[in-house]
Protein backbone atom coordinates (compact mmCIF):
# COMPACT_ATOMS: atom_id res chain seq x y z
CA UNK A 1 0.00 0.00 0.00
CA UNK A 2 1.25 3.50 -0.68
CA UNK A 3 0.51 7.28 0.01
CA UNK A 4 0.86 10.17 -1.41
CA UNK A 5 2.31 12.97 1.00
CA UNK A 6 0.75 16.48 0.14
CA UNK A 7 2.58 19.74 1.15
CA UNK A 8 4.08 17.31 3.65
CA UNK A 9 0.71 17.79 5.51
CA UNK A 10 -2.06 15.80 4.17
CA UNK A 11 -1.77 11.87 3.59
CA UNK A 12 -4.08 9.77 1.40
CA UNK A 13 -4.26 6.05 1.66
CA UNK A 14 -5.23 4.73 -2.03
CA UNK A 15 -6.16 0.99 -2.20
CA UNK A 16 -5.26 -1.97 -4.96
CA UNK A 17 -8.78 -1.92 -6.26
CA UNK A 18 -8.66 -0.40 -9.75
CA UNK A 19 -12.24 0.41 -10.36
CA UNK A 20 -12.27 2.62 -13.20
CA UNK A 21 -16.11 2.83 -13.57
CA UNK A 22 -16.34 4.06 -10.22
CA UNK A 23 -17.95 7.91 -11.62
CA UNK A 24 -17.39 9.76 -7.77
CA UNK A 25 -13.87 10.01 -6.89
CA UNK A 26 -12.68 12.68 -4.84
CA UNK A 27 -12.45 16.24 -5.68
CA UNK A 28 -11.71 19.67 -4.07
CA UNK A 29 -15.78 21.09 -3.54
CA UNK A 30 -15.53 23.15 -6.56
CA UNK A 31 -13.25 25.13 -5.17
CA UNK A 32 -10.56 23.20 -3.65
CA UNK A 33 -10.86 23.85 0.36
CA UNK A 34 -11.87 23.64 3.57
CA UNK A 35 -11.77 27.07 5.92
CA UNK A 36 -9.40 25.69 7.43
CA UNK A 37 -7.29 24.40 4.79
CA UNK A 38 -7.90 27.75 3.15
CA UNK A 39 -6.51 29.01 6.43
CA UNK A 40 -3.61 27.14 6.02
CA UNK A 41 -3.02 28.16 2.03
CA UNK A 42 -2.67 24.69 1.22
CA UNK A 43 -3.55 23.06 -2.27
CA UNK A 44 -5.25 19.69 -1.43
CA UNK A 45 -5.54 17.14 -3.51
CA UNK A 46 -8.53 15.09 -2.48
CA UNK A 47 -10.52 17.00 -0.03
CA UNK A 48 -13.95 15.31 0.18
CA UNK A 49 -16.62 17.18 -1.65
CA UNK A 50 -19.89 17.92 0.96
CA UNK A 51 -21.24 17.64 -2.98
CA UNK A 52 -19.79 14.07 -4.02
CA UNK A 53 -19.30 10.97 -2.23
CA UNK A 54 -15.73 10.70 -1.48
CA UNK A 55 -13.97 7.24 -3.29
CA UNK A 56 -10.91 5.79 -3.11
CA UNK A 57 -8.62 7.09 -5.99
CA UNK A 58 -7.35 3.83 -7.75
CA UNK A 59 -3.10 4.20 -7.31
CA UNK A 60 -1.09 3.35 -9.85
CA UNK A 61 1.95 3.91 -7.81
CA UNK A 62 2.47 0.42 -5.58
CA UNK A 63 3.67 -3.01 -6.97
CA UNK A 64 2.63 -2.15 -10.27
CA UNK A 65 5.68 0.44 -10.62
CA UNK A 66 9.02 -0.78 -11.11
CA UNK A 67 10.49 0.65 -7.75
CA UNK A 68 14.01 1.64 -10.18
CA UNK A 69 11.53 4.30 -11.25
CA UNK A 70 11.31 6.02 -9.10
CA UNK A 71 14.79 7.34 -8.90
CA UNK A 72 14.24 9.46 -12.32
CA UNK A 73 13.41 12.80 -12.74
CA UNK A 74 9.48 13.54 -12.24
CA UNK A 75 8.98 13.90 -16.17
CA UNK A 76 10.30 10.43 -17.20
CA UNK A 77 8.01 8.81 -14.52
CA UNK A 78 4.93 7.19 -14.39
CA UNK A 79 2.17 9.06 -13.36
CA UNK A 80 1.57 8.34 -9.88
CA UNK A 81 -2.31 7.68 -10.03
CA UNK A 82 -5.12 6.96 -12.55
CA UNK A 83 -6.83 10.31 -12.18
CA UNK A 84 -7.03 13.86 -9.62
CA UNK A 85 -8.56 16.77 -9.37
CA UNK A 86 -7.98 19.73 -7.15
CA UNK A 87 -7.66 23.74 -6.98
CA UNK A 88 -4.80 25.03 -6.76
CA UNK A 89 -3.02 27.98 -4.67
CA UNK A 90 -2.01 30.28 -7.17
CA UNK A 91 1.11 32.85 -6.73
CA UNK A 92 0.60 35.74 -8.86
CA UNK A 93 -1.96 36.74 -10.84
CA UNK A 94 -4.21 34.66 -13.48
CA UNK A 95 -5.51 37.18 -15.69
CA UNK A 96 -9.48 37.66 -15.02
CA UNK A 97 -10.21 37.16 -19.14
CA UNK A 98 -8.58 33.58 -18.69
CA UNK A 99 -11.71 31.87 -18.90
CA UNK A 100 -11.74 28.55 -20.35
CA UNK A 101 -9.71 24.91 -20.09
CA UNK A 102 -6.12 24.34 -21.25
CA UNK A 103 -6.06 20.45 -22.02
CA UNK A 104 -2.91 18.63 -22.52
CA UNK A 105 -2.04 14.87 -23.75
CA UNK A 106 1.22 12.69 -23.63
CA UNK A 107 2.59 9.84 -22.67
CA UNK A 108 2.33 9.38 -19.20
CA UNK A 109 2.19 5.46 -18.14
CA UNK A 110 5.74 3.64 -18.94
CA UNK A 111 5.03 0.30 -17.55
CA UNK A 112 2.67 -2.51 -17.30
CA UNK A 113 3.10 -4.58 -13.92
CA UNK A 114 7.07 -4.46 -13.76
CA UNK A 115 7.50 -4.50 -17.68
CA UNK A 116 9.33 -0.92 -18.53
CA UNK A 117 8.22 0.51 -22.00
CA UNK A 118 11.80 1.85 -24.51
CA UNK A 119 10.64 5.09 -25.74
CA UNK A 120 8.86 8.00 -24.82
CA UNK A 121 6.08 7.62 -27.23
CA UNK A 122 5.42 4.14 -26.35
CA UNK A 123 3.41 5.34 -22.76
CA UNK A 124 -0.11 5.27 -22.10
CA UNK A 125 -1.93 8.20 -22.89
CA UNK A 126 -2.04 10.80 -19.70
CA UNK A 127 -4.41 13.59 -19.87
CA UNK A 128 -4.02 17.10 -17.75
CA UNK A 129 -6.71 19.73 -17.61
CA UNK A 130 -5.96 23.18 -16.11
CA UNK A 131 -9.31 25.19 -15.89
CA UNK A 132 -8.93 28.60 -15.27
CA UNK A 133 -11.82 30.93 -14.10
CA UNK A 134 -12.04 34.00 -11.66
CA UNK A 135 -8.70 34.19 -11.22
CA UNK A 136 -8.54 30.83 -9.80
CA UNK A 137 -6.84 27.36 -11.16
CA UNK A 138 -8.47 23.80 -11.04
CA UNK A 139 -6.42 20.90 -12.16
CA UNK A 140 -6.74 17.76 -13.04
CA UNK A 141 -5.13 14.49 -14.84
CA UNK A 142 -6.84 11.18 -15.54
CA UNK A 143 -5.84 8.25 -17.99
CA UNK A 144 -7.62 7.46 -21.29
CA UNK A 145 -9.10 4.54 -21.62
CA UNK A 146 -7.85 3.46 -24.93
CA UNK A 147 -8.62 -0.29 -25.60
CA UNK A 148 -4.90 -0.50 -25.43
CA UNK A 149 -4.52 0.83 -22.24
CA UNK A 150 -7.88 -1.20 -20.97
CA UNK A 151 -6.14 -4.22 -22.38
CA UNK A 152 -2.61 -3.93 -21.08
CA UNK A 153 -4.18 -3.18 -16.82
CA UNK A 154 -6.66 -6.15 -17.56
CA UNK A 155 -4.28 -8.52 -18.81
CA UNK A 156 -1.20 -7.37 -17.68
CA UNK A 157 1.12 -7.01 -20.45
CA UNK A 158 1.04 -4.65 -23.86
CA UNK A 159 -1.75 -6.52 -26.24
CA UNK A 160 -1.49 -4.07 -28.79
CA UNK A 161 1.70 -2.70 -31.24
CA UNK A 162 3.17 1.02 -29.74
CA UNK A 163 5.11 3.50 -31.18
CA UNK A 164 8.40 0.69 -29.98
CA UNK A 165 6.86 -1.73 -28.42
CA UNK A 166 5.24 -5.23 -29.70
CA UNK A 167 3.06 -7.57 -27.86
CA UNK A 168 5.39 -10.65 -27.14
CA UNK A 169 4.06 -13.88 -28.82
CA UNK A 170 3.55 -16.87 -27.30
CA UNK A 171 4.72 -19.16 -30.12
CA UNK A 172 5.67 -18.33 -33.74
CA UNK A 173 1.58 -19.23 -35.00
CA UNK A 174 0.60 -16.19 -32.72
CA UNK A 175 3.15 -13.81 -34.18
CA UNK A 176 1.91 -14.88 -37.60
CA UNK A 177 -1.34 -14.20 -36.31
CA UNK A 178 -0.63 -10.42 -35.22
CA UNK A 179 0.69 -9.89 -38.05
CA UNK A 180 -2.02 -10.56 -40.26
CA UNK A 181 -4.45 -8.51 -37.88
CA UNK A 182 -1.47 -6.11 -38.67
CA UNK A 183 -3.08 -5.34 -41.93
CA UNK A 184 -6.70 -4.55 -41.15
CA UNK A 185 -5.14 -2.51 -38.45
CA UNK A 186 -6.51 -4.94 -35.82
CA UNK A 187 -3.45 -5.12 -33.87
CA UNK A 188 -2.57 -1.56 -33.73
CA UNK A 189 -3.46 0.42 -30.72
CA UNK A 190 -5.13 3.22 -30.42
CA UNK A 191 -3.13 4.76 -27.77
CA UNK A 192 -4.15 8.49 -28.19
CA UNK A 193 -1.39 10.00 -26.82
CA UNK A 194 0.12 12.49 -28.44
CA UNK A 195 -2.13 15.64 -28.64
CA UNK A 196 -5.67 16.67 -27.98
CA UNK A 197 -7.70 19.50 -30.03
CA UNK A 198 -11.10 20.62 -29.86
CA UNK A 199 -13.09 20.23 -33.77
CA UNK A 200 -14.90 23.03 -34.84
CA UNK A 201 -18.57 21.58 -33.77
CA UNK A 202 -17.15 21.04 -29.96
CA UNK A 203 -15.70 17.98 -29.59
CA UNK A 204 -12.49 17.12 -28.51
CA UNK A 205 -10.52 14.94 -29.64
CA UNK A 206 -7.22 13.10 -28.52
CA UNK A 207 -5.53 11.66 -31.08
CA UNK A 208 -2.14 9.97 -32.20
CA UNK A 209 -0.58 8.43 -35.91
CA UNK A 210 -3.20 5.55 -36.62
CA UNK A 211 -6.51 6.76 -37.18
CA UNK A 212 -7.87 4.58 -34.68
CA UNK A 213 -6.46 6.20 -31.59
CA UNK A 214 -9.01 9.09 -32.18
CA UNK A 215 -10.67 9.49 -28.65
CA UNK A 216 -13.62 11.46 -28.13
CA UNK A 217 -13.32 13.11 -24.98
CA UNK A 218 -15.12 15.30 -22.28
CA UNK A 219 -13.02 18.51 -21.14
CA UNK A 220 -14.41 18.21 -18.03
CA UNK A 221 -14.47 15.16 -16.37
CA UNK A 222 -11.80 14.27 -18.93
CA UNK A 223 -13.63 10.76 -19.02
CA UNK A 224 -12.95 8.68 -22.28
CA UNK A 225 -16.69 9.23 -24.28
CA UNK A 226 -15.59 6.30 -27.02
CA UNK A 227 -14.10 6.26 -30.53
CA UNK A 228 -14.69 9.16 -33.09
CA UNK A 229 -15.20 7.05 -35.89
CA UNK A 230 -14.62 8.20 -39.45
CA UNK A 231 -17.83 7.66 -41.66
CA UNK A 232 -16.11 7.82 -45.17
CA UNK A 233 -14.58 4.42 -46.67
CA UNK A 234 -10.76 6.27 -47.34
CA UNK A 235 -9.43 3.37 -44.96
CA UNK A 236 -5.73 3.50 -44.77
CA UNK A 237 -4.34 3.00 -41.06
CA UNK A 238 -2.51 6.03 -40.44
CA UNK A 239 -2.60 9.46 -40.44
CA UNK A 240 -0.70 12.95 -38.92
CA UNK A 241 -0.76 13.54 -35.57
CA UNK A 242 -1.20 17.04 -36.11
CA UNK A 243 -4.32 17.43 -37.97
CA UNK A 244 -4.83 21.58 -38.86
CA UNK A 245 -8.34 22.33 -36.99
CA UNK A 246 -9.90 25.86 -37.56
CA UNK A 247 -13.62 26.71 -36.74
CA UNK A 248 -14.22 26.25 -39.97
CA UNK A 249 -12.07 22.60 -40.98
CA UNK A 250 -9.83 19.95 -40.29
CA UNK A 251 -7.57 19.04 -42.67
CA UNK A 252 -5.27 15.79 -42.46
CA UNK A 253 -2.73 13.63 -44.10
CA UNK A 254 -3.10 9.85 -45.01
CA UNK A 255 -0.09 8.52 -46.16
CA UNK A 256 -0.59 5.73 -48.61
CA UNK A 257 2.47 3.19 -47.84
CA UNK A 258 1.07 0.72 -50.23
CA UNK A 259 1.62 3.40 -53.54
CA UNK A 260 3.72 5.60 -51.99
CA UNK A 261 1.85 9.00 -51.45
CA UNK A 262 -0.55 11.06 -49.40
CA UNK A 263 -4.13 11.91 -49.48
CA UNK A 264 -4.89 15.47 -48.35
CA UNK A 265 -8.49 15.54 -46.92
CA UNK A 266 -10.64 17.89 -44.96
CA UNK A 267 -13.75 17.24 -42.74
CA UNK A 268 -16.64 19.72 -41.71
CA UNK A 269 -17.56 20.46 -38.29
CA UNK A 270 -20.56 18.37 -37.48
CA UNK A 271 -19.21 15.44 -39.29
CA UNK A 272 -17.07 12.54 -39.33
CA UNK A 273 -16.54 12.02 -43.11
CA UNK A 274 -13.16 13.16 -44.36
CA UNK A 275 -12.97 14.29 -48.24
CA UNK A 276 -10.29 14.15 -50.48
CA UNK A 277 -9.12 16.95 -51.73
CA UNK A 278 -6.20 15.73 -53.55
CA UNK A 279 -3.36 13.56 -53.73
CA UNK A 280 0.48 14.03 -54.01
CA UNK A 281 2.22 11.10 -55.24
CA UNK A 282 5.70 10.89 -53.67
CA UNK A 283 8.81 11.59 -55.65
CA UNK A 284 11.17 8.95 -54.72
CA UNK A 285 12.07 6.44 -51.71
CA UNK A 286 10.55 3.24 -51.21
CA UNK A 287 7.71 4.63 -48.99
CA UNK A 288 6.26 7.69 -47.99
CA UNK A 289 8.15 9.70 -45.72
CA UNK A 290 7.00 9.77 -41.99
CA UNK A 291 4.53 12.67 -41.27
CA UNK A 292 3.88 13.49 -37.79
CA UNK A 293 3.22 17.11 -39.09
CA UNK A 294 2.18 19.41 -41.86
CA UNK A 295 2.02 22.94 -42.52
CA UNK A 296 -0.98 25.05 -44.69
CA UNK A 297 -1.37 29.01 -45.81
CA UNK A 298 -4.42 30.63 -46.50
CA UNK A 299 -4.89 28.66 -49.66
CA UNK A 300 -2.45 26.03 -49.62
CA UNK A 301 -1.31 22.75 -47.86
CA UNK A 302 1.97 21.81 -47.72
CA UNK A 303 3.37 17.94 -48.16
CA UNK A 304 6.39 17.49 -46.58
CA UNK A 305 8.15 14.02 -48.00
CA UNK A 306 10.87 13.87 -45.52
CA UNK A 307 13.75 11.46 -46.00
CA UNK A 308 12.67 9.75 -42.80
CA UNK A 309 10.31 6.91 -44.53
CA UNK A 310 8.07 4.45 -43.06
CA UNK A 311 9.14 1.25 -43.31
CA UNK A 312 6.91 -1.78 -44.46
CA UNK A 313 9.61 -4.27 -42.85
CA UNK A 314 9.74 -2.57 -39.54
CA UNK A 315 6.24 -2.63 -39.06
CA UNK A 316 6.46 -6.45 -39.32
CA UNK A 317 9.36 -6.51 -36.73
CA UNK A 318 8.47 -7.90 -33.31
CA UNK A 319 11.47 -6.00 -31.98
CA UNK A 320 12.48 -2.33 -32.56
CA UNK A 321 14.99 -1.04 -35.17
CA UNK A 322 16.77 2.00 -34.53
CA UNK A 323 14.83 3.69 -36.15
CA UNK A 324 11.44 1.82 -35.05
CA UNK A 325 8.99 1.89 -38.09
CA UNK A 326 10.83 4.33 -40.10
CA UNK A 327 14.24 4.53 -42.29
CA UNK A 328 16.53 6.77 -43.41
CA UNK A 329 17.05 7.30 -47.10
CA UNK A 330 19.45 10.34 -47.63
CA UNK A 331 19.86 8.74 -51.25
CA UNK A 332 15.75 9.48 -51.73
CA UNK A 333 16.40 13.43 -51.39
CA UNK A 334 13.89 15.63 -49.65
CA UNK A 335 10.74 17.30 -50.89
CA UNK A 336 7.86 19.73 -50.24
CA UNK A 337 4.95 19.57 -52.63
CA UNK A 338 2.46 22.75 -52.32
CA UNK A 339 -1.85 21.11 -52.60
CA UNK A 340 -4.07 24.03 -53.78
CA UNK A 341 -6.79 23.99 -50.83
CA UNK A 342 -9.39 25.03 -53.20
CA UNK A 343 -8.65 22.68 -56.40
CA UNK A 344 -6.18 19.75 -55.08
CA UNK A 345 -4.19 20.74 -57.95
CA UNK A 346 0.06 20.36 -56.96
CA UNK A 347 0.86 23.81 -57.86
CA UNK A 348 4.24 23.54 -56.84
CA UNK A 349 7.05 20.27 -56.06
CA UNK A 350 10.27 21.48 -55.11
CA UNK A 351 13.62 19.42 -53.76
CA UNK A 352 14.80 20.51 -50.84
CA UNK A 353 18.08 19.99 -48.89
CA UNK A 354 17.56 17.26 -46.16
CA UNK A 355 15.34 17.55 -43.08
CA UNK A 356 14.37 15.71 -39.94
CA UNK A 357 11.13 17.25 -38.39
CA UNK A 358 8.31 16.28 -36.00
CA UNK A 359 6.95 19.77 -35.63
CA UNK A 360 5.66 22.50 -38.35
CA UNK A 361 5.42 25.80 -37.06
CA UNK A 362 3.85 27.68 -39.54
CA UNK A 363 3.74 28.54 -43.14
CA UNK A 364 2.95 31.83 -45.51
CA UNK A 365 2.25 33.26 -48.77
CA UNK A 366 5.04 35.85 -50.22
CA UNK A 367 3.21 38.09 -52.41
CA UNK A 368 4.79 40.59 -55.18
CA UNK A 369 3.36 44.02 -55.58
CA UNK A 370 0.73 42.93 -57.57
CA UNK A 371 -0.38 40.89 -54.90
CA UNK A 372 0.32 37.46 -56.49
CA UNK A 373 1.96 34.99 -54.68
CA UNK A 374 5.52 34.09 -55.23
CA UNK A 375 6.60 31.51 -52.63
CA UNK A 376 5.72 30.12 -49.12
CA UNK A 377 7.93 30.63 -46.66
CA UNK A 378 7.61 26.99 -44.30
CA UNK A 379 9.21 27.06 -40.62
CA UNK A 380 9.65 23.91 -38.64
CA UNK A 381 11.62 22.69 -35.76
CA UNK A 382 14.86 20.80 -37.56
CA UNK A 383 16.78 18.37 -36.30
CA UNK A 384 19.84 19.70 -38.75
CA UNK A 385 18.87 16.59 -41.17
CA UNK A 386 20.08 14.48 -38.43
CA UNK A 387 17.46 11.13 -36.88
CA UNK A 388 19.43 11.00 -33.67
CA UNK A 389 16.96 12.68 -31.90
CA UNK A 390 14.60 9.81 -32.05
CA UNK A 391 17.09 7.52 -29.68
CA UNK A 392 17.54 10.20 -27.40
CA UNK A 393 14.34 10.20 -26.74
CA UNK A 394 14.45 6.57 -25.58
CA UNK A 395 13.53 6.33 -21.85
CA UNK A 396 16.91 4.71 -20.77
CA UNK A 397 18.29 8.22 -22.29
CA UNK A 398 15.81 10.19 -20.80
CA UNK A 399 16.46 9.03 -17.79
CA UNK A 400 20.08 8.39 -17.23
CA UNK A 401 21.34 11.71 -17.46
CA UNK A 402 23.95 12.50 -15.39
CA UNK A 403 23.61 16.57 -15.12
CA UNK A 404 26.91 17.11 -17.44
CA UNK A 405 27.03 15.33 -20.62
CA UNK A 406 25.65 18.16 -23.06
CA UNK A 407 24.03 15.50 -25.65
CA UNK A 408 21.16 16.99 -26.56
CA UNK A 409 21.37 17.40 -30.76
CA UNK A 410 21.66 20.59 -32.21
CA UNK A 411 18.10 22.03 -33.52
CA UNK A 412 16.96 25.38 -35.40
CA UNK A 413 13.94 27.44 -36.65
CA UNK A 414 14.22 25.82 -40.22
CA UNK A 415 13.09 27.88 -42.71
CA UNK A 416 11.77 26.42 -45.92
CA UNK A 417 11.24 29.20 -48.65
CA UNK A 418 9.45 27.41 -51.57
CA UNK A 419 9.10 29.43 -55.00
CA UNK A 420 5.83 29.38 -56.87
CA UNK A 421 8.03 29.96 -60.55
CA UNK A 422 8.34 26.64 -61.73
CA UNK A 423 11.56 26.24 -60.48
CA UNK A 424 12.82 22.50 -58.61
CA UNK A 425 13.96 23.74 -55.85
CA UNK A 426 13.36 25.29 -52.93
CA UNK A 427 15.90 26.92 -49.41
CA UNK A 428 16.64 25.75 -46.03
CA UNK A 429 17.74 28.14 -43.70
CA UNK A 430 17.80 28.72 -40.19
CA UNK A 431 15.45 31.47 -39.26
CA UNK A 432 17.48 32.64 -36.58
CA UNK A 433 20.46 32.38 -35.12
CA UNK A 434 19.89 28.80 -33.54
CA UNK A 435 22.55 29.87 -29.93
CA UNK A 436 19.79 32.34 -29.68
CA UNK A 437 17.54 29.16 -28.30
CA UNK A 438 20.76 27.20 -26.98
CA UNK A 439 20.45 24.76 -30.30
CA UNK A 440 17.75 22.95 -29.00
CA UNK A 441 14.30 23.52 -30.36
CA UNK A 442 11.06 21.89 -30.35
CA UNK A 443 7.22 21.96 -29.28
CA UNK A 444 6.25 25.11 -30.67
CA UNK A 445 2.96 26.99 -31.06
CA UNK A 446 1.99 30.15 -32.12
CA UNK A 447 -0.88 32.50 -31.82
CA UNK A 448 -3.76 30.69 -33.86
CA UNK A 449 -5.11 34.14 -35.35
CA UNK A 450 -2.08 33.63 -37.38
CA UNK A 451 -2.60 30.02 -38.92
CA UNK A 452 -1.51 29.93 -42.52
CA UNK A 453 -0.25 34.25 -42.44
CA UNK A 454 2.46 35.86 -42.24
CA UNK A 455 3.52 36.02 -38.54
CA UNK A 456 6.44 37.67 -36.35
CA UNK A 457 6.10 35.28 -33.35
CA UNK A 458 6.19 31.71 -32.18
CA UNK A 459 6.89 29.65 -28.58
CA UNK A 460 8.58 26.76 -28.27
CA UNK A 461 11.23 24.69 -26.08
CA UNK A 462 14.51 25.37 -26.40
CA UNK A 463 18.03 24.39 -24.49
CA UNK A 464 19.88 26.01 -21.63
CA UNK A 465 23.31 23.59 -22.20
CA UNK A 466 24.34 21.45 -20.86
CA UNK A 467 21.20 19.43 -21.09
CA UNK A 468 19.92 16.31 -22.61
CA UNK A 469 16.63 17.47 -23.28
CA UNK A 470 14.83 20.98 -24.49
CA UNK A 471 14.67 22.51 -20.85
CA UNK A 472 13.95 25.92 -21.76
CA UNK A 473 10.56 27.85 -22.48
CA UNK A 474 11.83 30.24 -25.64
CA UNK A 475 9.71 32.97 -27.60
CA UNK A 476 10.96 34.01 -31.12
CA UNK A 477 11.03 36.89 -32.63
CA UNK A 478 11.40 36.13 -36.42
CA UNK A 479 11.71 38.96 -37.62
CA UNK A 480 14.01 41.05 -35.12
CA UNK A 481 15.78 37.10 -34.98
CA UNK A 482 16.06 37.33 -31.35
CA UNK A 483 14.79 34.38 -28.82
CA UNK A 484 14.40 35.36 -25.03
CA UNK A 485 14.72 32.24 -22.61
CA UNK A 486 12.82 30.81 -19.50
CA UNK A 487 14.43 28.43 -17.51
CA UNK A 488 14.24 26.98 -13.94
CA UNK A 489 17.75 25.00 -12.94
CA UNK A 490 16.71 21.09 -13.32
CA UNK A 491 13.00 21.43 -14.96
CA UNK A 492 12.00 20.09 -17.69
CA UNK A 493 8.84 22.32 -19.33
CA UNK A 494 6.54 21.17 -21.67
CA UNK A 495 5.33 22.65 -24.69
CA UNK A 496 5.08 26.77 -23.95
CA UNK A 497 0.86 26.99 -25.58
CA UNK A 498 -0.22 30.43 -26.29
CA UNK A 499 -3.74 31.88 -25.13
CA UNK A 500 -4.94 34.79 -26.95
CA UNK A 501 -6.57 37.64 -24.67
CA UNK A 502 -10.07 38.04 -26.36
CA UNK A 503 -10.10 41.36 -28.17
CA UNK A 504 -6.43 41.51 -28.55
CA UNK A 505 -4.89 43.61 -31.83
CA UNK A 506 -0.86 42.50 -31.04
CA UNK A 507 0.19 39.38 -31.93
CA UNK A 508 1.54 37.99 -28.87
CA UNK A 509 -0.71 39.67 -26.65
CA UNK A 510 -2.09 36.69 -24.65
CA UNK A 511 -0.42 34.42 -21.62
CA UNK A 512 1.71 31.15 -22.68
CA UNK A 513 0.78 27.93 -20.20
CA UNK A 514 3.34 25.09 -19.62
CA UNK A 515 3.27 22.33 -17.20
CA UNK A 516 6.95 22.28 -15.49
CA UNK A 517 7.89 18.83 -13.93
CA UNK A 518 10.66 19.66 -11.57
CA UNK A 519 13.72 16.99 -10.64
CA UNK A 520 12.31 15.75 -6.79
CA UNK A 521 8.60 14.81 -7.88
CA UNK A 522 7.36 17.78 -7.19
CA UNK A 523 5.67 20.58 -10.31
CA UNK A 524 4.11 23.23 -11.46
CA UNK A 525 1.27 25.04 -13.59
CA UNK A 526 3.22 28.15 -15.24
CA UNK A 527 1.66 31.40 -16.58
CA UNK A 528 4.03 33.52 -18.67
CA UNK A 529 3.41 37.04 -20.09
CA UNK A 530 2.81 36.44 -24.19
CA UNK A 531 4.34 39.94 -24.71
CA UNK A 532 7.21 40.47 -21.85
CA UNK A 533 7.98 36.38 -21.34
CA UNK A 534 7.90 37.16 -17.58
CA UNK A 535 6.37 35.11 -15.27
CA UNK A 536 2.51 36.04 -14.21
CA UNK A 537 1.55 33.35 -12.17
CA UNK A 538 2.42 29.41 -11.04
CA UNK A 539 0.67 26.97 -9.23
CA UNK A 540 2.62 24.08 -7.50
CA UNK A 541 0.66 20.56 -8.04
CA UNK A 542 -0.01 18.11 -4.94
CA UNK A 543 2.88 16.18 -7.09
CA UNK A 544 4.84 16.31 -10.56
CA UNK A 545 3.39 14.86 -13.45
CA UNK A 546 5.38 13.44 -16.25
CA UNK A 547 6.51 14.88 -19.35
CA UNK A 548 3.58 16.00 -21.66
CA UNK A 549 2.90 16.43 -25.14
CA UNK A 550 0.77 18.82 -26.97
CA UNK A 551 -2.73 20.36 -25.80
CA UNK A 552 -5.64 22.98 -27.13
CA UNK A 553 -7.61 25.62 -25.45
CA UNK A 554 -11.05 24.86 -24.86
CA UNK A 555 -12.70 28.45 -24.46
CA UNK A 556 -15.47 28.72 -21.72
CA UNK A 557 -18.02 30.93 -23.78
C1 LIG B 1 3.65 10.08 -29.29
C2 LIG B 1 4.03 10.39 -30.66
O1 LIG B 1 4.40 11.50 -30.91
C3 LIG B 1 3.95 9.40 -31.69
C4 LIG B 1 3.30 8.25 -31.60
C5 LIG B 1 3.33 7.39 -32.70
C6 LIG B 1 2.77 6.18 -32.78
C7 LIG B 1 1.99 5.60 -31.67
C8 LIG B 1 2.95 5.45 -33.98
C9 LIG B 1 2.48 4.23 -34.21
C10 LIG B 1 2.63 3.47 -35.41
C11 LIG B 1 2.24 2.14 -35.31
C12 LIG B 1 1.77 1.51 -34.02
C13 LIG B 1 2.28 1.24 -36.47
C14 LIG B 1 2.20 1.96 -37.77
C15 LIG B 1 3.22 3.03 -37.84
C16 LIG B 1 3.11 4.07 -36.72
C17 LIG B 1 2.15 5.12 -37.20
C18 LIG B 1 4.50 4.63 -36.61
C1 LIG C 1 9.66 15.94 -27.47
C2 LIG C 1 10.12 15.97 -28.87
C3 LIG C 1 11.41 16.42 -29.21
C4 LIG C 1 12.26 17.00 -28.40
C5 LIG C 1 13.58 17.27 -28.85
O1 LIG C 1 14.21 18.23 -29.06
C6 LIG C 1 9.35 15.56 -29.88
C7 LIG C 1 8.01 15.15 -29.75
C8 LIG C 1 7.38 14.67 -30.80
C9 LIG C 1 6.02 14.30 -30.75
O2 LIG C 1 5.09 15.01 -30.52
FE1 LIG D 1 3.87 16.23 -32.05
Amino acid sequence: MDSLSLSGVCRHHFSLDFNHSNPGFFLGNKLGFTRKQERRGLAIAGVASPLRRPVIVPSLDNETVDRRDRNHHTAWTSVRQERWEGELVVQGEIPLWLKGTYLRNGPGLWHIEDYNFRHLFDGYATLVKLHFEHGRLIAGHRQIESEAYKAARKNKRICFREFSEVPKYENFMAYVGDIAKLFSGASLTDNANTGVVKLGDGRVVCLTETQKGSLVIDPDSLDTLGRFEYSDTLGGLIHSAHPIVTKTEFLTLLPDLVNPGYLVVRMEPGTNERKVIGRVNCRAGPAPGWVHSFPVTEHYVVVPEMPLRYCAQNLLRAEPTPLYKFEWHPESKAFLHVMCKASGKIVASVEVPLFVTFHFINAYEVEDEDGRVTAIIADCCEHNADTTILDRLRLHNLRSFNGNDDILPDARVGRFTIPLDGSPYGKLESALEPNEHGRGMDMCSINPANLGKKYRYAYACGAKRPCHFPNTLTKLDLVKKVAKNWHDEGAVPSEPFFVARPGATEEDDGVVISLISEKNGSGYALLLDGSTFEEIARAKLPYGLPYGLHGCWVPKE
